[in-house]
Order: structure tokens, then sequence, then C-alpha cells
């Protein structure tokens, strides 16, 4: 299967103007873009349909966590959009995936339907607040065998767990990694980081990618060097 381009620019903008300011400069050859809660909020549908007008993959990141019915319902208004992978909580559950996953299967051409397992702001501490006590990597493992029961294609974990899902799971299931970040970026509020030379080799598929690229002062020179980083 062949992956390119890796990259997965998030478009975390507050507004219309400068996420197509920096849409207009990339190339859908170089990446595709990722479409968030804020900008989904704001602009709609609409805006993913200029995005993919322009050219572009979209990956709509609602990370939708609900009831199954619920869920595949808009797991099919997202397939209606045409986005390229949607993404919802594995720990939502496995009636609800499936759901979401039976659904997306009555389009002709689904989107790659993905789990989000723990979030990468997330480390040890925070996940015992919530009631949920271990280390994130054990229930990063845990949730993608969930995932990958209910048949999802793949899931969202950290660059640092990579290399364990694909040990338990193998080749073809597609490990979307955020919480990339280049070594003079800053870590911000991710707290399970990897630099994108090492998500790529601990096995991460796709590189999703926000405030490196986007609050760089020069994005395109910031997406270059990181592409520069990843050339074999
Ligand atoms: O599903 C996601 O995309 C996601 C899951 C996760 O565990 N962590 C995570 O950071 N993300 C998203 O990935 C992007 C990372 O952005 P930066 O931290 O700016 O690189 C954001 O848009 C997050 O919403």
């Amino acid at each position: 299967m062949n992956l390119d381009p890796r990259i997965i620019v998030a478009l975390d903008f507050p507004a219309e103007g400068p996420a197509l300011a920096l849409a207009d400069q990339l190339d859908p050859k170089r990446c595709r873009l990722k479409v968030g809660k804020e900008l989904f909020t704001r602009l709609g549908p609409s805006f993913v349909a200029r995005l993919q007008d322009l050219g572009f993959e979209v990956f709509l990141d609602l990370k939708f966590h609900d009831i199954p019915n619920t869920v595949a319902a808009a797991c099919a208004a997202a397939a209606d959009l045409g986005v390229w992978m949607v993404n919802v909580h594995a720990s939502g559950g496995r009636a609800m995936m499936e759901a979401a996953r039976a659904r997306m299967a009555e389009f002709a051409k689904s989107p790659h339907l993905i789990g989000v397992t723990v979030l990468t702001s997330l480390d040890g501490d925070d996940l015992a607040a919530i009631g949920c006590p271990g280390e994130p990597a054990e229930r990063v493992v845990q949730l993608a065998g969930l995932a990958a029961e209910a048949g999802l294609g793949g899931i969202v974990c950290s660059p640092r767990e990579a290399a364990m899902v694909r040990a338990a799971l193998g080749p073809g299931f597609l490990l979307v990694t955020p919480g990339v970040r280049p070594s003079i970026a800053a870590s911000g509020d991710q707290k399970r980081v990897m630099t994108p030379s090492e998500a790529l080799a601990a096995g991460a598929d796709y590189l999703v990618i926000g405030r490196p690229i986007t609050a760089a002062p020069d994005p395109l020179a910031a997406l270059s060097a990181i592409e520069a980083e990843l050339a074999p």
C-alpha cells in the first residue's frame, strides 16, 4: 500500500483566513490536511469541501464518542462529505466501533475509520486521575486490539507506542501518530512525543503535525525540514 504523503498537517486555526492561507501554499502531493473540532465547529462541511476542491484528502478529526447509533450516524455523515479518514474514540467500546464500521461498509468509497486510543496529551498520572491506572502503552495496546476486533482500519496513538502496537497487530493496521515534535520544537500540551524520524522508524504510517508547522515563523520551511528529516 502506498501511504504517501505520510504527513498530515493539523489545520488548527481560529478562522478560515489563516487556514486557507496555509492550505493555498501547501501541495496535496506533500501532505494531507486534518480538520478538527475548532475549524469544523466554526466553518462546517463547506470548509472541508473547499480543501477538497484544492485537491487535498481530508482527515475529519471529530473523535466521535457516543452511543453506537449516534456514532454510526455521525460516521455516515462524515463519509457523505467524502473525507479520507475519520476517527472515533476506541474507549467508546466494541459495539460502538462495530456499529460505525457496519455503517461505513455501506459506502462504495468509505473513509479510513480509526480509533483514538489514549490521547497524546495524557501520561500515567493523568490516566490514574481518571480512574485508569497503568502505563499509557498498556492501555493503547488493549484499545488497539479492541479496535482491530471491531473491524477498524487502524488507530491513533503516540509514536511511542507504535512499535508495540505493530508487534501486537502486525502490518496493514494503520498507525496514525500525533505527538510528533522535531527536536527543536516545543512539546506544549503533548506529553508522549517523538521526533518525525523516530516516529517513522517506530512504525507510524502517518504523522499528524500541527503547531511545529502551523505556528512556525515560516510554515513551508518547517514542513521542508521535516520532509528532509524523513527522507530515506
Ligand atoms: O486524533 C488526533 O488527531 C489527536 C489525537 C491525540 O491523541 N493527540 C492529538 O494531538 N491529536 C490531534 O493532533 C493534532 C496535534 O497537533 P500539534 O500538537 O499542534 O502537533 C491536534 O489537532 C490534536 O487534536
